[in-house]
Parts: C-alpha cells; structure tokens; sequence
C-alpha cells in the first residue's frame, strides 16, 4: 500500500509534538523513522495506526481516506517494544488471538486458522515452540511472536515501534537481517521507529531523520549519509570534524589545512563551515605546517589521530587504514598537513552549497591519496 501523508500536526494540550509532516511511501517500501527521544517518531506512528489523530493534515493510502477509517478496519500490523503478549495464553494462541476475535461474519473457520497460525510460526522460526507460555522464551523469541501476532491478520501496513529495542546488540543484529528477509518475502509496506542509527541505515531502503516534531531529510541510506541536507543531519550521523572555511572566488579555503580536493561549491562568497568525516583526510608529514598530531591510538583495521590545528578548541579526528599510516609513519608531535578529500560544506547560515561540477584538480589529488 502506498502511503501519502500531508501536513499533519498534531498537539497534546497545545503542546506542538508535529510540525508538519510531509512523507510519501511507496508500496512495500521499508522505511525507518530516526531521531531522538521526544522527535515525534511514536505519536507518527500512532496516528498511522489509528490510535491518535491530529489536529490537521491528511493521511491517504492508496488514494483512501485513512484517518476516517476505524483502527481495526485499517488493517495494520502493529509491534510495540514492550511487547505485551497475553501471558496467560499459549505462543499459538497469542498468534491465532487477532483472527478468533473477529467478528463471526469475517473470522476464518477454526480449521483454517490453526492452518494459518501454524504457518505463520515456521516462518518466524519458532514452531517447536508453538505450546509455551510467554514467561518461558527468550527476549528474541517474544519479539518473533509478537511479530507473527501482527502478520496474522494479513497486515496491509506493518508497523513496528523500537521492535528491538530492549533485546542486547547481537540479538538484535540477527532479528535486524531476518526482518528485512521477512519483508522483502512478503512484500508489505513497513514502517519502524528506532533510535539506532545502525538499525536505521542497515535495514530501511528509506530512513526519514526527524527532530523536533519535523523531517530533517527523508533519504536512501547513502543520499543522507553522502549529502546530508542540513548541520543537523551531519552532526546527527556523528563522527564529524567542522572546520570553518571561507568561499573566495569559486575556491575553497581550510586555515591550515588543504581543501584542493573538495568539489567548491558554486555559491556566494563568504563564511561556511566543512563537514568532514575522519576518514575523508589524509595526513602529510610537513615540517613547516601549522598542525601537529596530539595523541594517536590503534583502532582495529585503522590508527586514528588527534591532530591539533591552531585555532579550533577541539583536535581534529583523523583516521588512516593500518597500511596507510604504516606508510605515513607519524608520531605523537609530528607537524602535519591535513589533505581533506572530501566535505559537505554548509554556509554560515546553514544551508547547504551544491557543489560545484568536479575540478580536474579534484581527480589529480583524489587518485594521488588513493
Ligand atoms: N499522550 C500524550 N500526552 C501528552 N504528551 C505526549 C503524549 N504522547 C507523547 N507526548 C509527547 O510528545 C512528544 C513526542 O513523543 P513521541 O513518543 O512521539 O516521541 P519519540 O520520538 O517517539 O520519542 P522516543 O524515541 O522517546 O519514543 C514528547 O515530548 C512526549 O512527551
């Protein structure tokens, strides 16, 4: 199903919690909702489900009118963090439990949903657990149920809030890559809220950041990792040095360091700030260079270096691929010259510059570093 929402605001006690969402998912797409605590993500997802509404804006899916309709008749699959399973009910009788409460007029004979109960409980993995009760699985193994729970009425739209969220990193790892398995099988149109930046980027064909009630960038994983649309999507993402810069005449200026391989962008003159990741820079021993490396520390496959520029508070991260920085042979006090690869550059204001078309100098310096 193919889901258009527009303009949605939504407030508790005049408290704005949406500022206007925007967002259209294709059917069978699987899309991550991103942001911190309090960013709106939960009270998005409840007003798809049918358990809040807003105060305006519209939702459609495929062409229907969604907040006129009942929760129960909008056919979504819904999984919480916390999920509660009825713990006095068995695993099958958990998963059979949305299809027997259906009204007589729409509940599948009894023959047929113990059929489709049983199939639903080998494709979440967990048939030979069929007769226990909650209290007796696994964290990972509640979370499966809860799953199979929601896809045993045929969800139109799945939707999942933190799914993972209280089960440890290697568990989640597994659920995380036999989720995406399961939706690219069935084919329906997921949603879920995270907080892991991870879980976002690895699962989603689509990650949506959100702060503060509204959508910073809506993306595939590379085109918000490449280009993120503002400071706050790049910070967001983390591991960033900000260097300010200046624009004079088409050219990229780094104090101290080396900027010949960023694409300039093509915009006005002027104060601006560039976003770099660690990786993106390179290190050249340069005795008569202004920055000199403060600290370095392995960090398996890579050595990252603290790298003090003269006039910026915090050391500028650097990491280097073992080979690299064995070739570079640097210590701790060494002047440097900090090549920078690449970099989003944001004006002063914040918004970001496009890039300008890519310099022949770019390609001699990038195929030199690599
Ligand atoms: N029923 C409610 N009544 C009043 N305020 C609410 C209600 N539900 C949510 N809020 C407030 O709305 C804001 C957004 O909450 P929401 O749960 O949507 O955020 P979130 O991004 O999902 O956060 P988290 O990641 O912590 O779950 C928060 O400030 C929260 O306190």
């Amino acid at each position: 199903m193919a889901i258009a929402i527009k303009g949605i605001e939504k407030r508790f006690a005049d408290a704005p919690v949406l500022r206007g969402i925007d967002l259209t998912i294709a059917d069978g797409e699987l899309v991550a909702l991103l942001g911190a605590s309090g960013s709106g993500k939960t009270t998005l997802l409840r007003i798809l489900a049918g358990l809040e509404w807003p105060q305006a804006g519209s939702v459609t899916v495929d062409g229907r009118d969604w907040l006129a309709l009942e929760a129960q008749r909008r056919r979504v699959g819904f999984v919480f963090q916390h999920y509660a399973l009825f713990q006095h009910m068995s695993v099958r009788d958990n998963v059979a439990f949305g299809l027997t409460v259906r009204p007589r007029a729409s509940r599948p004979p009894k023959g047929e949903i113990r059929a489709r109960v049983e199939a639903l409980l080998d494709l979440v993995e967990i048939g030979h657990l069929a007769n226990r009760f909650p209290a007796q699985l696994s964290g990972g193994q509640r979370q499966r149920v809860a799953l199979a729970r929601a896809l045993a009425i045929e969800p139109k739209v799945l939707l999942l809030d933190e799914p993972f969220g209280a089960l440890d990193a290697r568990i989640r790892k597994d659920l995380r890559r036999w989720l995406r398995e399961l939706h690219d099988r069935l084919g329906m149109t997921t949603i879920f809220v995270t907080h892991d930046q991870d879980e976002a980027f690895e699962l989603a064909d689509r990650v949506v950041i959100m702060s503060d009630g509204r959508i910073e960038q809506a993306g595939t994983p590379d085109e918000i990792y490449d280009h993120p649309a503002s400071p706050f999507v790049a910070r967001f993402l983390g591991g960033v040095n900000e260097l300010p810069a200046e624009l004079a005449a088409g050219r990229l200026v780094v104090p101290g360091a080396d900027a010949g391989a960023v694409t300039p962008p093509a915009g006005t003159d002027g104060t601006a700030t560039l976003f770099v990741r660690p990786h993106e820079i390179d290190l050249v021993a340069d005795s008569r260079a202004p920055a000199r490396i403060r600290n370095m520390l392995t960090s398996g496959p890579s050595i990252r270096y603290d790298v003090d520029l003269p006039g910026l508070a915090t050391p500028v991260e650097v990491e280097l691929p073992r080979e690299a920085a064995r070739l570079r042979n640097l210590r701790r006090g060494d002047a440097v010259r900090l090549r920078l690869l690449r970099g989003r550059v944001f004006s002063a204001h914040g918004a970001p510059l496009p890039p300008a078309a890519p310099s022949p100098e770019r390609h001699r310096i990038l195929e030199a570093a690599l």
